[in-house]
């Protein structure tokens, strides 16, 4: 028998513990084991890994990726109610847990984790695509993890993995296939979550490249496909007009008719347009 088998159903914790789900906190959370072993899974090999998990809640996914062997789990959870719940893990797998109670947007883990580092988590969609950007645009790459799986409302998965000429193509999809391959590992009716929510959810697998696949400044990348994404509908001649007063000329110098609008414009266009605004 396993540690994992010596801890309570998770029902039974969240009845313990008192943790109603909250949704001011986005709290939908994941109660079959069986299934937050498959999305663990999904994160690749933990063995030699550190793994980051973000809004860990009630500890369903928690108790996946220490079963699936990580080395360590740091979890960062806002809910102070969670804390107790987290704490018989804690004790459960002694010295492979660690949890930080706080908002996984201001703290910063990484001074207790050591690489090779995967993160995985199922967090409010708002929140989750902000530590995505964030975790897709540092200045120096590669960055800290090597993977991310990441939970999303399946709109946004969909996002992540557009191709150019889709209606999900956009910021989302550049900044992921710039830096790393994206791909869709899992869906999730709503009835898997409790309490469910209104919308499907999906688990993306994001592994980050050795290099870009093209060269680019992250911030300059990020800006231009910003604005050209903003206004979808419009010429890039028009979108990206107050980025610079010669706008129709970068654009055909990186090989894009001014014409045409962002949704049609490749990864590759967009990182040479972002190489002649950085060169200019
Ligand atoms: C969708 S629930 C998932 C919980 C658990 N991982 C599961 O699968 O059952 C999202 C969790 O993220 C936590 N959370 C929300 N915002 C957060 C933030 N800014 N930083 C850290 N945790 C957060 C919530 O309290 C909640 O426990």
């Amino acid at each position: 028998m396993s540690a994992i088998d010596d801890l309570p159903p998770l029902r039974e914790v969240i009845d313990t513990h008192g943790l109603s789900a909250r949704k001011s906190l986005g709290q939908n959370f994941l109660l079959d084991l069986n299934l937050t072993a498959k999305i663990a899974r999904r994160a690749g090999d933990l063995t030699d890994c550190d793994v980051l998990e973000i809004g860990p809640g009630p500890g369903g996914l928690t108790r996946g990726l220490l079963a699936e062997g990580a080395r360590r789990v740091l979890a960062i959870e806002k809910d102070e109610r969670c804390m107790s719940a987290l704490a018989e893990i804690e004790a459960a797998y002694p010295g492979q847990l660690k949890v930080i109670n706080g908002d996984a947007l201001e703290v910063d883990p990484l001074s207790h984790l050591t690489p090779p580092i995967r993160v995985a988590a199922n967090l409010p969609y708002n929140v989750g695509t902000e530590l995505l950007v964030r975790w897709l645009t540092p200045k120096e790459w590669p960055p800290f993890w090597q993977s991310l799986t990441l939970m999303f409302q399946r709109e946004v998965a969909e996002r992540i993995t557009a191709t150019p000429g889709s209606k999900a193509y956009g910021r989302l999809a550049i900044l992921s296939q710039w830096r790393a391959n994206a791909n869709i590992v899992m869906s999730l009716p709503p009835g898997a979550f409790s309490p469910p929510p209104k919308v499907h959810s999906a688990v993306v697998h994001l592994t980050a490249l050795p290099e870009p696949r093209y060269p680019a400044d992250a911030d300059t990348l990020s800006r231009l496909v910003a604005a050209a994404f903003n206004q979808r509908r419009k010429m890039l001649r028009a979108a990206l007009k107050g980025q610079a007063p010669d706008i129709e000329d970068r654009l055909l110098a990186a090989g894009i008719q001014p014409t045409e609008r962002a949704e049609r414009v490749s990864l590759e266009q967009f990182c040479a347009l972002a190489r002649i605004f950085k060169e200019s």
